[in-house]
């Protein structure tokens, strides 16, 4: 059995896609040296798919524009210095983006794995400049991506509130997403995916592994999708503090979460629109709110308290589920108990929990990295920590929240260290202009997210 040697490998290379319109199924193909391909499938319910002419062209942009993103979680194990593209070519727009995306997104994989990404990654630019995509007259309707969290629950209740049509939308074979998928009553769709096996075998012999830019895909996944059903909307709900990072002495800026950031939501939206569908609107609903505006929406149903989790340890591909929905220990359980707790009678959301988060000295550490005291923010989807620490400073003045343990160390030993006049929420809840929902709904959304 011949070994992978990540440091004597030197390209890597896309080596194929295509999509089986009968089955539904499309194949992305990789290969690094000149070694076996390694496949990854992904496969839209609903085949078969009769495209015409120019959905047709449409679908085969997404799909190549879906295999150079996935790529990603191949081009990492070795990430080799030259990058090859067989069977069609790429021109500079197309290039420049892979760049950002890969360098960008493998942000904290670089910084974990001590490397430096920035001009190592090329991506070969030698196509004609992609012909201006047309408008393929898709119908008015919104795929939304529903990931089991608090987040695309705002969303889906958003536009089911503006009277939006909606089908709701998750990638992989998650029992959780489907349950809170259902829970909606709403239109479901469950898009599947493989990763290509050989990758965990790679992975245990010594490949380079880290954190890959997952929202990244699922987006080029749901844009491919959309494209194949005919509609024009594919709607995600990344909030405006994903675009910012943990800020890491001598580095500096690391985003785990980049792809949910503004950065790549401008630039791959609009570059769905310039070359795969002019009609075809890619953007997160809950851009213009922070962490906690999305908390305080949530808060207003409790319609899916018993079926939602943010606790990414839900989430793994391989290996146990945890028992309990909520680990109560990760940065995710952390922060959203923490975000919620200004907006939620405190019995709904130690229910929720199953315990008290807020009353556990065991959890001081894991609030310090959330505050930002004598620590960085944690590498895990939370809020900013001046979010943290207003939501904080809260529940710290409420009398049912201020003998718990984790507050009362706030009031104690924290707060007085800190600026007053930066713990106020009120100025986090604004909402902010700075989004790519379409001008069309944007009026009504406003005035239903002010209520
Ligand atoms: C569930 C989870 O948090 N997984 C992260 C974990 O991976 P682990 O090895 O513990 O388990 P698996 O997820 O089962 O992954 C097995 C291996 O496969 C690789 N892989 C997985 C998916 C993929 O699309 N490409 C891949 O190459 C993975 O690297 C493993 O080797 O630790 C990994 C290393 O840090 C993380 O990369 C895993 O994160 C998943 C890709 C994942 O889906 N995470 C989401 C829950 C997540 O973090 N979502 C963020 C969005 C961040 C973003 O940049 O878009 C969020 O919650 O907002
Ligand atoms: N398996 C999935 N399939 C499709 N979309 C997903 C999947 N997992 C996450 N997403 C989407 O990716 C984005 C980021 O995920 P994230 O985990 O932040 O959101 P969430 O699960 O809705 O809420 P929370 O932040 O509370 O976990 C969201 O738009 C979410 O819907």
């Amino acid at each position: 059995m011949t070994v992978f040697d990540r440091d004597s490998i030197q390209s890597f290379h896309f080596t194929g896609c295509d999509f089986d319109a009968a089955s539904g199924v499309a194949r992305l193909r990789y290969a690094f040296d000149d070694g076996a391909e390694l496949v990854e499938t992904v496969t839209i319910p609903g085949a078969p798919f009769v495209l015409d002419g120019a959905r047709a062209q449409a679908a085969e942009q997404a799909l190549r524009l879906l295999h150079l993103i996935a790529g990603v979680s191949y081009y990492k194990a070795a990430v080799p210095e030259r990058i090859r593209i067989d069977g069609y070519a790429i021109d500079a727009a197309t290039a420049a983006l892979m760049e950002e995306i890969y360098v960008n997104g493998l942000g904290e994989f670089a910084y974990r794995n001590g490397l430096n990404l920035h001009g190592r990654i090329r991506f070969p630019a030698d196509g004609q400049g992609i012909a201006k995509a047309p408008t393929l007259g898709l119908r008015r309707h919104a795929l939304v991506a529903i990931g089991g969290g608090k987040d695309s629950l705002v969303s889906i209740e958003a536009l089911r509130a503006l009277d939006v049509e909606q089908t709701v939308t998750w990638i992989g074979g998650s029992q959780l997403i489907k349950a809170c998928a259902e829970r909606t009553g709403l239109p479901t769709l469950n898009i599947g995916r493989q990763l290509a096996s050989e990758l965990f075998e790679l992975n245990r012999q010594g490949a380079y592994n880290g954190h890959i830019p997952v929202t990244a895909i699922n987006s080029a996944i749901m844009v491919f999708a959309a494209v194949l059903l005919g509609v024009d909307q594919v709607v995600f709900s990344n909030e405006r503090s994903a675009s910012y990072g943990s800020m890491i002495e001598g580095t500096g800026e690391v985003n785990h979460q980049w792809s949910k950031g503004w950065a790549f939501e401008r630039d791959f939206g609009g570059h769905v629109q310039r070359t795969v569908a002019a009609d075809l609107h890619y953007y997160s609903l809950l851009r213009p709110l922070s962490e906690l505006a999305v908390a305080r929406q949530f808060a207003r149903t409790d319609r899916y308290d018993a079926h939602f989790s943010s606790c990414n340890r839900n989430f793994h591909l391989l290996g146990e589920r945890p028992a309990s929905r909520w680990c109560g220990v990760c940065p995710k359980c952390h922060f959203v108990f923490l975000a919620l707790a200004p907006f939620m009678p405190k019995p709904r959301l130690v229910s929720i929990f199953g315990r008290n988060l807020l009353d556990d000295p065991a959890q001081t550490a894991g609030y310090d990295a959330l505050l930002e005291f004598q620590d960085h923010k944690p590498f895990e989807c939370v809020g900013e920590g001046r979010e943290s620490r207003a939501a904080m400073a809260t529940v710290a003045e409420r009398p049912e929240w201020r003998e718990d343990a984790i507050v009362e160390r706030f009031r104690r030993e924290i707060r007085p260290q800190l600026d007053a006049g930066e713990l106020d929420i009120a100025p986090l809840l604004v909402i902010d202009d700075e989004h790519r929902v379409p001008q069309a709904l944007w009026g009504r959304l406003r005035a239903y997210l002010a209520t």
